[in-house]
């Protein structure tokens, strides 16, 4: 039988943790040594709020300030999968799926397209993360103590329970994210390499 089956699947690992866990670090670093495309939500999100015309990005930038999370439907994961295509050995998803709202949109446009390898689950004691975000120094409009507060309690109830769920498949491989950067990186590699990349 030809048809779909010979479709190439989009590989795909998922990289989910609390803000400021060094998830956006840790990809740039993978990335390099493994040809693998980076695509973190958040960075496409805020892409979008500042392209001229766009529709949404008072909408965007209301939710980024205030911690919760843009309606799957606007978040450009797809079109960018899409937009990179067969050339790449697979893909890093940074901060998504972020809520259940995020899992359902990604399944159903995503089920029969993608390999889903692994989630790596960076964990950081709160305290860190707040710090690390308030000296990120890239300017951002959630880089404060009020919404870093918001985007934690979203993290807390809305991401950990996805994280769950990848739990229950035996997808999640958990690096303390929380130790000097060298670190955490030879565990972030160990993994890749473990899982065949
Ligand atoms: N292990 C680490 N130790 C100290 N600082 C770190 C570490 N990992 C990342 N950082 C710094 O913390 C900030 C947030 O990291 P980032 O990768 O943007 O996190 P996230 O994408 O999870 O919000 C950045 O300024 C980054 O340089
Ligand atoms: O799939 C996503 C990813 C991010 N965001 C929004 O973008 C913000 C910043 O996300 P990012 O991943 O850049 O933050 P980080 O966790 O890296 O600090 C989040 O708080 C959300 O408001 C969202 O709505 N959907
Ligand atoms: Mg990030």
């Amino acid at each position: 039988m030809t048809g779909d089956s010979s479709q190439k699947l989009f590989k795909v690992v998922f990289i989910l943790g609390p803000p400021g866990s060094g998830k956006g670090t840790c990809c740039h670093a993978i990335q390099k040594n493994h040809g693998l495309i980076h695509l973190s939500a958040g960075d496409l999100l805020r892409e979008e709020r500042q392209r001229e015309g766009s529709e949404v990005g008072a909408l965007i930038e209301a939710h980024i300030r205030n911690g919760t999370i843009v309606p799957v439907e606007i978040t450009c994961m797809f079109q960018a999968m899409r937009a990179a295509g067969d050339s790449a050995k697979g893909f890093l998803v940074d901060g998504f799926p972020r809520n259940q709202d995020n899992l359902d949109g990604w399944k159903r446009q995503m089920s029969g397209k993608v390999d889903e390898k692994f989630v790596l689950f960076l964990t950081c004691p709160t305290d860190d993360c707040i710090k690390r975000c308030l000296n990120r120094g890239e300017g951002r409009s959630d880089d404060n103590e009020e919404s870093f507060r918001k985007r934690i309690d979203t993290y807390n109830s809305q991401t950990l329970p996805i994280v769950e769920f990848y739990k229950k498949q035996g997808l999640v491989r958990e690096v303390n994210s929380g130790r000097p950067i060298e670190q955490v990186l030879e565990d972030v590699e160990r993994v890749f390499t473990e899982a065949g990349f």
